[in-house]
């Protein structure tokens, strides 16, 4: 049994890795991710410059998952793209991502010409769903511009380049968001990002969880399982075969794991359950989804990648 995956013409040992923004904002985070049975490491979603991010406090854990509005806090551009160049050297068997997040287009364009024009030989992922900055609406539910930056990436961009999209609710925009996303030679879309705008209340002090926004913020954990299979699913069934997806949303346990890739995963991302137990989170997925498979008698997840069966 191997949980080996390919993803954009990229082996990784391990079909398992952090989603952008949990424990991966520091060198010291990042090499954590490395040291561990991850299969690769995405960097926290970066900015041109530094960010100091939203008031505290801003992430709260809950009983079934966790919610956040943290504002995009950052190290900057060139401290994750100075990483990924050095992880290149020392540890050049394991292709890495770098997770971008412009507030405007022109920063994300001026990110990706700097990336272009580096020696970064790993995969970039523009992160088009942040739900936090105040004041800025998330790309990736409006259309339009959705097709306006891809448009303008791919005018120049020939690296491997993904999008990391909020999760849609409704059956036709998921033809729309496909439609335009099956006119761009993606390597990848990941999917989900947390179900933005979500609110959690202390009913004790009849006061809400965390500062920013009145409390607003991303949800993410067991809560949002349903709603990431389901855009894992359909997306898997509108995309180019050519366009690989990441599964991310409501990962707890091997068997969840197995679901993402049942529904159409080549990479399966975890963020809020990495964040409650750390990157030795990995040994215990990679354990769970190995036994699953042995008991399913399935060698590699190619075996059942997408097979997911309907009544
Ligand atoms: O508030 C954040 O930093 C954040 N939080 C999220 O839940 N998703 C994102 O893409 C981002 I950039």
């Amino acid at each position: 049994t191997t949980l080996k995956t390919t993803l954009a013409g990229y082996k990784f040992d391990n079909c398992m890795m952090n989603a952008a923004g949990i424990r991966c904002a520091t060198v010291t985070d990042l090499a954590g991710l490395r040291d561990s049975r991850a299969g690769s490491l995405v960097t926290k979603s970066a900015t041109p410059q530094p960010r100091d991010g939203n008031p505290e406090p801003r992430m709260r854990g809950l009983q079934y998952g966790c919610i956040n509005s943290m504002g995009l806090p950052n190290h900057g551009f060139d401290y994750y793209l100075n990483f990924l160049l050095e992880e290149q050297k020392s540890h050049p068997q394991q292709t890495n991502f770098m997770s971008i997040a412009g507030t405007t287009l022109e920063d994300d364009l001026s990110m990706l010409k700097q990336i272009q024009e580096s020696a970064f030989a790993g995969l970039t992922e523009l992160n088009l769903s942040c739900p936090n900055v105040p004041g800025k609406p998330q790309v990736g539910y409006d259309f339009d511009a959705v097709e306006r930056y891809l448009t303008a990436v791919f005018a120049f961009f020939k690296k491997p380049l993904g999008v990391k999209l909020p999760p849609y609710f409704d059956l036709m925009h998921f033809d729309q968001i496909t439609a335009i996303l099956n006119q761009y030679p993606l390597a990848f879309v990941n999917s989900i990002n947390s179900v933005g705008n979500g609110l959690m209340i202390d009913p004790e002090s009849e006061t809400v969880l965390i500062k920013p926004k009145g409390g607003f913020g991303g949800i993410g954990g067991a809560y949002i399982k349903p709603t990431a299979l389901a855009n894992v699913r359909a997306l898997a069934q509108r995309l180019n075969p050519g366009i690989a997806i990441i599964g991310t949303g409501g990962v707890q346990n091997g068997m969840d794991i197995f679901e993402h890739i049942l529904c159409g995963a080549s990479m399966v991302q975890v963020g809020t359950q990495l964040g409650f137990e750390g990157p030795k989170i990995f040994n215990r997925l990679s354990q769970e989804l190995t036994r699953i498979m042995a008991a399913k008698g399935y060698d590699s997840i190619a075996d059942f990648r997408g097979k997911l069966k309907t009544l």
